[in-house]
């Protein structure tokens, strides 16, 4: 019977937030990012056991108090990919090949666990994982050619996460990839090896906490929680 485990790369700096603190660590209605994260993982009855990787020299994780027993995990490296990556190979003596993991990035505080039910029961066993995600609902354009230029929204989605695969597969394919350091997702790590993760629709309160301005918008989400 395959089990369900979190994955939280914790080990930003938080540079576009400008902040005295890594981001991950500053607080959102009086209660630091990473708790509110932990707390949809802790809420949710489906996920086994929580995992969360810290830089090395964090000073800030034990100011943490998660409701239930999280694994610290002190291996986050100089990208997300490899703070995931350093974590996925600490997780091995925990976790079967079938076991699933759920990436979640510790800047996205506004998951629930109605979120992580819908991604699971959504992708169930679809080889590909899956991974929670918004339709484009502005216009899109473009500068990459040096004029501004329309692209087509159609078809287009927003990555969030948590992103979902088993074990076995998101090792292989973050092993795999040419560059794991060059991409941005884990999601793209699976697409590299012809497979199509399930993009199952989130919602905008599972945004990730990036700039200054996001602070206010995810308060008054998580405001919502509390009436
Ligand atoms: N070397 C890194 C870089 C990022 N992350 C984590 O990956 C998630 C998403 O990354 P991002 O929003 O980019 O966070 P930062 O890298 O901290 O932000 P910035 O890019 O502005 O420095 C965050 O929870 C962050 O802590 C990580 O674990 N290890
Ligand atoms: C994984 C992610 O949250 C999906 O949108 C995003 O790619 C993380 O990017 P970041 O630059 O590491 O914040």
């Amino acid at each position: 019977m395959k089990r369900y485990f979190a994955l939280i790369p914790a080990a930003g700096i938080g540079a576009r937030m400008a902040a005295a603190t890594p981001k991950q660590y500053l607080p959102i209605n009086g209660v630091p990012m990473l708790q509110h994260t932990l707390d949809a993982f802790h809420h949710s009855d489906q996920i086994a056991h929580t995992f969360v990787v810290v830089s090395p020299d964090d000073g800030y994780i034990d100011s943490i108090t998660p409701e239930r027993s999280v694994t610290i995990l002190r291996c986050g490296g100089a990208t997300r990919m490899e703070s995931i990556l350093n974590g996925l190979r600490a997780m091995r003596s925990e976790l079967g090949d079938d076991d699933m993991v759920l990436v979640h990035d510790a800047a996205r505080p506004g998951l629930t666990p109605q979120l992580i039910a819908k991604l699971i029961a959504a992708v169930g066993d679809h080889e590909g994982g899956g991974l929670l995600a918004l339709p484009v609902v502005d216009t899109v354009k473009s500068t990459r050619t040096g004029a501004v230029q329309t692209t087509p929204r159609d078809g287009l989605w927003l990555a969030q996460t948590p992103q979902m695969f088993s074990y076995a597969l998101l090792v292989r394919a973050l092993a795999l990839a040419p560059d794991p350091n060059a991409i941005t997702d884990d999601a793209s790590a699976i697409e590299m090896l012809g497979l199509s993760p399930m993009l199952v629709e989130g919602h905008p309160r599972n945004m990730k906490v990036t700039l200054p301005t996001d602070i206010a918008i995810a308060e008054m989400y998580l405001r919502q929680d509390s009436k």
